[in-house]
This record gives structure tokens, sequence and C-alpha cells, in this order.
């Protein structure tokens, strides 16, 4: 998980270029305040200005062999920087209704801060007369686009675990850009022909934040283009409708490219009947249906994929497809589901989702829901903790260590109070009205057992009564019982249920706590635990009456 303070950005010490110079002239006839945190963001940015000849030279001359392709925003040429011999991509933005130099380079300078791996990467940019060019690091290795329809010969199909890391990858790309960076910056455009993959088939998403650049938002307003809509296929809804952008647009976006990745299908086909052209309208009647998941797989795939991992996988694709933007997921949470499954293995061992590390509960809701196969995975995950393979426990102590690890990113960006304020104010909204419209809504009929299953490192506890009771796990430094702890939760008491969560968020601050339980005499017995780790299952049941604290048998 990769996580970048906002204004991070090393500063600079290069020297003011000619441009620069130039607009730090014209300073006395602007707003004060606006120049002022220009010329902080101009410190700030490694950003390179460049020459149109020194592009020139880079693109041969634009030559139409450095030709990379022609998107929305205008041509993009692979160059060669000298005398460094950097390769990059160079995007020549059309002039119809650019900006002026100084709106330009404030959008690039904020373009520039934003860092990571799972992003291009800003290199520079030239504003040289009306002549308006972006550089990007160049990515050696295609778009999604190109791996998924448009096979090479010499490409075999991406198996199941590079499809899930590549959705993985993409998503921590759109949290960051949602959830890391402030104010929080809104993709407009995610679609596989976006996602560009290096050499490792690592993804970036390129063409992010440019809508300020291109037409249709400059001075000189063109009509709406394609462009300021998005692209059909990808865009939301709402977004289609009336223009409605906001956070969950791109979630709906990133919905279908986890659908492309899934079925093997493109957001939109012609070459198909009528009824399955748009993948979400083909794509919305199965989802309800789990017995048909795997017909929706890509064959390409040969039923090489734990159905787990496919059920779960439709599951968070249905969830960011939905047509109410409220009920889609956020994206850390979509983010945290797919960095399980794309750890799962193609020979059937179960991912298990630590639903408490979701931030909306809907998203646990879906996931269980969508689980057919949940009561024999709980099996092997027993059988998976006591089993002496370390190969097995290693992949799921690393499972465990990024829940944890997850938690201390909340908990520290929580009490952060500097950044991010305003994407946290959003998604407290969001929780708000999905959390619980989504499941008043939809799940008013059915009842939930959500089990937790905490470890726990004993106490005061002897040795003997625990293992009777729990399993044992020993490190270099010292023995740890680990207990497992069931809580049951009746979704339909809205009360008992909430009483229950802030007992669990309250154990967060405080880890030490007492469990009650009858051992085999019928005593009461009270031991007490040191949380180690947690980890949760959900399931539902048919008739669930309250609320019970349990250990597992
Ligand atoms: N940084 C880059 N490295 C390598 N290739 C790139 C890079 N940026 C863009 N390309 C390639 O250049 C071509 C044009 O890209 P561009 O993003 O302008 O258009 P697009 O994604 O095809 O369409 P749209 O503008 O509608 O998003 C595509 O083939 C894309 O893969």
């Amino acid at each position: 998980m990769h996580c970048f303070p906002c204004f991070s950005t090393p500063k600079s010490k290069k020297s003011p270029t000619r441009n620069e110079t130039n607009d730090n002239e014209s300073r006395p006839h602007a707003n004060e305040n606006k120049h002022a945190e220009e010329a902080e963001q101009l410190e700030e940015t490694t950003l390179k200005t460049f020459t149109f000849r020194e592009l020139a030279t880079a693109t041969k001359n634009f030559r139409q062999e450095c030709l990379l392709g022609e998107g929305g925003f205008g041509r993009v040429y692979k160059g060669t920087l000298q005398p460094t011999g950097q390769v990059v991509a160079v995007k020549q933005l059309d002039k119809h209704g650019l900006h002026g130099n100084k709106e330009f380079q404030a959008e690039v300078l904020s373009l520039g801060r934003l860092d990571h791996p799972n992003l291009v990467k800003l290199v520079g940019y030239c504003a040289d007369g009306d002549q308006r060019l972006l550089v990007y690091d160049y990515v050696t290795g295609g778009s999604l686009q190109d791996h998924l329809h448009e096979l090479k010969s010499d490409r075999g199909p991406m198996d199941w675990t590079t499809r899930m890391q590549i959705a993985y990858g993409a998503a921590q790309g759109l949290d960051y850009l949602h959830d890391k960076v402030n104010p929080p910056v809104i993709y407009r455009d995610l679609k596989a022909s976006n996602v560009l993959l290096d050499d490792d088939l690592c993804p970036k998403l390129s063409d992010f934040g440019l809508h300020k650049l291109g037409p249709g938002t400059g001075d000189k307003m063109v009509a709406v283009t394609s462009r300021v809509m998005g692209t059909y296929g990808y865009s939301a809804p709402e977004y289609t409708r009336g223009g409605n952008l906001t956070l969950k647009s791109d979630v709906y976006s990133f919905g279908v490219v986890l659908l492309e990745l899934i079925t093997g299908r493109r957001a939109l086909d012609t070459t198909r009947p009528n009824d399955e052209q748009n993948l979400v309208s083909w794509a919305q009647p199965l989802f309800g249906d789990p017995k048909r998941y795997p017909d929706m797989a890509d064959p390409v795939l040969e039923n090489k994929f734990s159905e787990r991992g496919l059920n779960q996988a439709v599951a968070i694709a249905s969830m960011c497809v939905q047509e109410e933007a409220t009920t889609r997921p956020l994206i850390s949470d979509v983010m945290v589901a797919l960095s399980f499954l794309s750890m799962s293995t193609e020979d059937g061992v179960p991912t298990t989702v630590p639903i408490l590390s979701f931030r909306d509960k809907s998203m646990s809701i879906a996931l269980s829901r969508h689980d057919s196969d949940l009561a024999s995975s709980k099996l092997a995950v027993e059988d998976e903790k006591s089993s002496t393979s370390s190969d097995k426990e290693s992949s799921v102590d690393s499972m465990k260590e990024r829940v944890i690890k997850r938690e201390e990113e909340d908990s520290s960006s929580e009490s952060d109070d500097g950044s991010g304020s305003n994407s946290d104010e959003e998604h407290e909204e969001d929780r708000n009205s999905s959390s619980t419209e989504a499941i008043d809504e939809k799940n008013q009929a059915q009842s939930l057992k959500i089990n937790y299953r905490y470890s726990w490192e004993e106490v005061d506890v002897s040795d003997e009564k625990l293992s009777s009771k729990g399993s044992q796990k020993s490190n270099d430094e010292s023995i740890y019982s680990c207990y497992d702890i069931d809580v049951d939760h009746d979704d339909s008491l809205r009360n008992k249920e909430k009483k229950e969560e802030e007992n669990i968020h309250s154990s967060k601050s405080d880890d030490d706590q007492s469990v009650y339980f009858d051992d085999e005499s019928g005593d009461d017995n009270e031991i007490s635990f040191h949380r180690i780790k947690s980890e949760v299952d959900v399931d539902y049941v048919e008739d669930d009456s309250g609320t019970s604290l349990h250990p597992v048998k």
C-alpha cells in the first residue's frame, strides 16, 4: 500500500526558467494570494520545463514513426530526452480551446505534485508560444486494453492472479487520487486504455486531471464533447445524464474495468448481439445469480481461478457499477478487498477478506452475499491455521499483516488532522449514506451473522485451560495463545449491532479484554487476553436471534 502525504514533493533546487521569470514580472497585476500559492508550488515542484525545440529533438521532429497514438487531448509521441537519454511520452495538446500560459502552468504544477507508483509520472511540460506539451515517463508494456482485447500473437492471455493484481494496483492509484491528496482528484476518464502496464504488468493510470487543460474548459469554451463527458461504456449514469461528477463516478468506471478483467469483454462491443454490447447492461442480470458467474469469466482463463475469488471479484464489480452513486463503495474499500483477491491462488486456497478493514460495511455485506462457498472455506481456513505447511502459514500471516498494517495506517491517518479533510468529510457522508441506506434498503429481509475472529495473547490464564480452547503459535520471543471469538450480529437488530460495533472499535484502542465463557463443567469463567491480530468472516443465517459472544469450538 502506498501512502503519500499531499504536498510531499521535494523542493526543487533549480532556478526559475524564462517562462517562470516572465510570470513573476506580471505578478503585481494579479491577485496576491493566488500568486503566492503559485510561487509556493513552483518552489515545491520537481517538474522540468522544456522548450519546444528540446521536445522536437526528442521526438525526431514529431515524426510519424514516433507517434504512439492519438487521444481526446491530442497526439502522443515517444521521445528520448537529450542528453540524459530518458525515454518519455510527449503529449502534444490540441490547441483548440486551450488555457493561457498562466492557467496552464497552474494546472500542470498541481498535476506535478501527484506522485504514486500506480500513476504515470508527469516529468515536465512545455508552454512555448501557443504550444502546450506534457512530458511523461514512458510506460513500456502497452495498455490494459492491448493486453485484454488486442492481444498480439507473441503474448499469452493474462492469468487470473495477474488480472486481480492489475485491478488492485489500479485501485491503489485511484485511492491515492481520492483519498491521499488534498483536495481529492476525480479521475473522470478511467478506462482500460488509460491503464498502462510496465514490463512487470504493474498498472499505471494515465490521463488523470487533464480535463482542465483540454478543449471545452478553457477561455474559449466549446460545445460539450465526448471527452468532457468521459467515455461511453465507462461513464457513470449520473455523469452521462446530467454531468454530475463525484468520486463515485470514478468508482463506477473502475467497476467497468474490473468487469473487463473478469470477463475479457470490452466495455462497449458493437460486434456482439444488441443485448451484449454494453458490458454493464449484459452483466447486471447475471449479478443476482452466482451459479452463472463461471459463465461470466473470460473463456481464455479456462476456469483456472478459485470459485471463491471469482465470486468476490464479481461482487466487488457489481457494487461498483450500481446505478445509485451513493450505494457504490469507497475506492479504499475496493482496494482492501482486491488486496486479498490479488493474493488468491488457482489451487483453490480460499482468500479471506478481512471485513473489519472496510470503512463502509455495505462492502462486507456484498462480499459475504456473493460468497457461495463460505462454509467449506471456513473449514479450509481452520485447516490452514493448524497446517504445518510454511507456505500456507506465510500466506495467511502475510494477509493478516496487511490487515494490521491497514488498521495502523487508518488510525494514523485519522490522527493526522492536517490533510485529507475534504475527502474525509466526503467519505463520512458516503459512509453515512451508503452504509445505512444500502443496508436498510437492500438487506431488510435478510439477517446477518458476522463472525469477528480475534487472536489474543494470553495474559493471565494457564496454558492448560487455553490448550483445550484455542490453537497455539510460537515465535522466537514468546508463545502466543490464539483464541477465537465469534460475535454474532443480527442485522435486523440495528441497535444491538451498533452497540456491538462500538465495542469492537473501542477494543482497537484498548486491546485488553475479558472474555466470559462456560467451561465443560458449566461454570462461568473469565479470562483476560491482549489482542494481537484480528480477522473477520461474514455469513448469513436465515434466522438469527440476538447477539452472543462465545468461543469458537
Ligand atoms: N506515458 C505513456 N507511455 C507509453 N505510452 C503512452 C503514454 N501515454 C500515452 N501513451 C499511449 O499513447 C496513445 C494515446 O494515448 P492517449 O492517452 O492520448 O489516448 P487514449 O488513451 O488512447 O484515448 P483518450 O484520450 O480518449 O484517453 C495510447 O496508445 C497510449 O497507450
